[in-house]
């Protein structure tokens, strides 16, 4: 790594809105550099994760450290793809501060969205320079000089400094290497200083501990030498440095203005903070500002199907949130379902995927509660708005066709299935990106949801007065759909106080696992016993009543539509 002076090294992140590019840009640019084969194969690479791959969305930002040989010098090119949901832009935060400068994608057909505002302004406020590329001109509806005047209107970047590509067909890609390159500068850092890295993303691998992703601000770490965390002040020795390209390859050393992973033995997660800086043995340094903690939107309850799981699962999501810093998470019990947690997320995709992470990474089974929110803001289309009393703060054209509109929101208006209505009435043009605006007095009933008369904690849920009857209605409808019919009738109600402002019936049923097995074989029965045993562990009882684990959810989903 000492062939790479500081003045060859550049280190740039990605951003976009969601789908615009970036993680096919990332993969012409590991070809184009002879990181990764070139085959038809290369489908978003850098999307390593199963839940990335099967959702087709980028949720964890991914380095990559690439070699580009330009006019006849050796460059390191320390590439961060980050994912372009809002519910992920704390990746995108955490990822700019390893960074210089950053290539802002944007969709030849689309232009500017909700995410390319946000993620701009990230940049900007962190002072990089904005190399911005208009993507995708090979579309046939495709208009990259309408997007050149955008960019030039809202970010203020003369339209001659876009980059026009196809990241898909690898259509003029090698100008954008050449532009990270020459307008992005080399990172402002000191060799000679006493090391200073900063921890900007970690994980967990079962197998060697936590892996630390680092940037570093000054000096060189080597294999073997003793470092210390400026936040625990815990010393611990260098097993294994390197790059990650895109793979993890060990280098010995790590010099400042690089980036790349770290290993040295920790082998709690709580060792290893997002945000923390380390530093040499007995060379103490002024820590890096670390990252403002994310602030989360969404807070649902977490327990294990059965409470026998309880230190797995508080293992899994310990390992999980060491990934993903974003989560916040606080203990919590509950009379019906036992010990487990209160986890905030950044929104109800954010929830969904860590719940999906669990599952598939770590194999844990678990109960969400219904989702409840503080308070919060942003976007579009008066119909629709009007009817999630939102208030409109601002407006700005950013082309003939386009419009940005800032709205006041609740938060628990918009957050489950706000931006779904907003696509679907927009014919998917409109998007929408949100902040924080503080709480605000409003009038808020709490409903309880009673099954023969026992209240159902996961579905108690604090809503607005003008919209309790709607709700209720519409949850103990989807309570009926989902509910399995059972031995005796359930009577399902809504009730605000003792107030019962919805009711349905389902009506009485007998299942009889064994009513196919005229006499025969015992073995044959008691497997299907067992089998009926075990499928009830995945059932939750409510007083006598037995209701699926995912039931909560379903239920959930239609409350927020009405
Ligand atoms: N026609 C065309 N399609 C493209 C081009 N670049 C990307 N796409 C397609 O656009 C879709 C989204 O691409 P991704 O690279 O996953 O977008 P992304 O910005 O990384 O998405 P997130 O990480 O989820 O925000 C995929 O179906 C790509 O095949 C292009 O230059 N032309």
């Amino acid at each position: 790594m000492s062939r790479f002076p500081v003045e060859n090294i550049r280190n740039f992140s990605i951003i976009a809105h969601v789908d615009h590019g970036k993680s096919t840009l990332a993969d012409r640019l590991l070809e184009l550099t002879g990181t990764i084969d070139k085959t038809k194969n290369n489908k978003q690479v850098l999307d390593k994760l199963q839940v990335e791959r099967e959702r087709g969305i980028t949720v964890k930002a991914q380095t990559a450290s690439l070699f580009h040989n330009y006019e006849g010098k050796q460059y390191l090119l320390n590439l961060i793809d980050t994912p372009g949901h809002v519910d992920f832009s704390y990746e995108v935060s955490r990822s700019l501060s390893a960074c210089q400068g950053v290539l802002l994608v944007v969709d030849a057909n689309e232009g500017i969205q909700a995410q390319t505002v946000a993620n701009f302004f990230l940049a900007f406020e962190a002072q990089l320079s904005v190399i911005p590329v208009i993507n995708k001109i090979d579309l046939k509806n495709a208009d990259p000089e309408r997007v050149e005047n955008q960019i030039e209107k809202v970010f203020d970047i003369p339209s001659d400094e876009c980059i026009k590509i196809s990241a898909k067909l690898g259509t003029n890609v090698e100008s954008v290497l050449q532009a990270v390159i020459e307008r992005i500068p080399p990172p402002k850092v000191h060799r000679k200083n006493p090391l200073r890295a900063l921890v900007f993303d970690s994980t967990f691998d079962h197998y060697r501990g936590v892996v630390a992703n680092v940037a570093l601000f000054d000096g060189v770490v080597s294999k073997g030498d003793k470092i210390v965390s400026a936040h625990t002040q815990k010393t611990y020795e260098v097993n294994e440095v390197g790059v990650l390209n895109p793979n993890e390859q060990p280098t010995h050393k790590l010099y400042a203005g690089q980036v790349g992973y770290l290993i040295a033995g920790m082998k709690d997660v709580t060792e290893a903070q997002i945000g923390d800086t380390l530093h040499l043995h007995k060379q103490p340094v002024e820590p890096l500002p670390g990252f403002k903690s994310a602030k989360p939107m969404v807070f649902a309850g977490i327990y294990p199907v059965d409470q026998s799981e309880y230190n797995n699962l508080k293992s899994a999501i310990e390992k999980l949130t060491l990934n993903d810093s974003s989560v916040t998470i606080h203990r919590d019990s509950s009379l019906a379902l036992g010990a487990g947690w209160r986890l905030g997320f950044l929104g109800l995709l954010h929830m969904e995927v860590f719940n999906q992470r669990l599952e598939q990474e770590y194999n844990a089974s678990v109960i969400l509660t219904t989702p409840t929110v503080p308070y919060k803001a942003v976007l579009s289309s008066s119909k629709l708005i009007k009817a999630r009393r939102a208030v409109q703060k601002n407006m700005m054209f950013i082309d003939q066709n386009r419009v940005m509109l800032k709205y006041l929101f609740p938060l628990n208006e918009i957050v489950v299935d706000f931006y779904d209505s907003l696509k679907s009435l927009s014919s998917g043009y409109a998007s929408f990106d949100y902040e924080d605006a503080g709480y605000q007095t409003a009038e808020l009933v709490k409903m309880d949801i009673l099954l023969n008369g026992n209240t159902v904690e996961e579905l108690v849920t604090v809503v607005h007065k003008d919209k309790a009857h709607s709700i209720g209605k519409a949850m103990c409808e989807r309570l009926k759909d989902c509910l399995p019919r059972q031995l005796f009738e359930i009577a399902i109600q809504a009730s605000i106080g003792s107030k019962i402002i919805a009711r349905e019936t389902v009506k009485a049923y007998r299942k009889n696992v064994l009513a196919k097995c005229y006499g025969g074989d015992i073995t044959r029965k008691m497997k299907l016993l067992k089998k009926q045993a075990e499928g009830k562990k995945k059932l939750r009882k409510i007083g006598n009543i037995e209701v699926p684990k995912d039931t909560f959810i379903k239920v959930l989903k239609t409350q927020s539509s009405k």
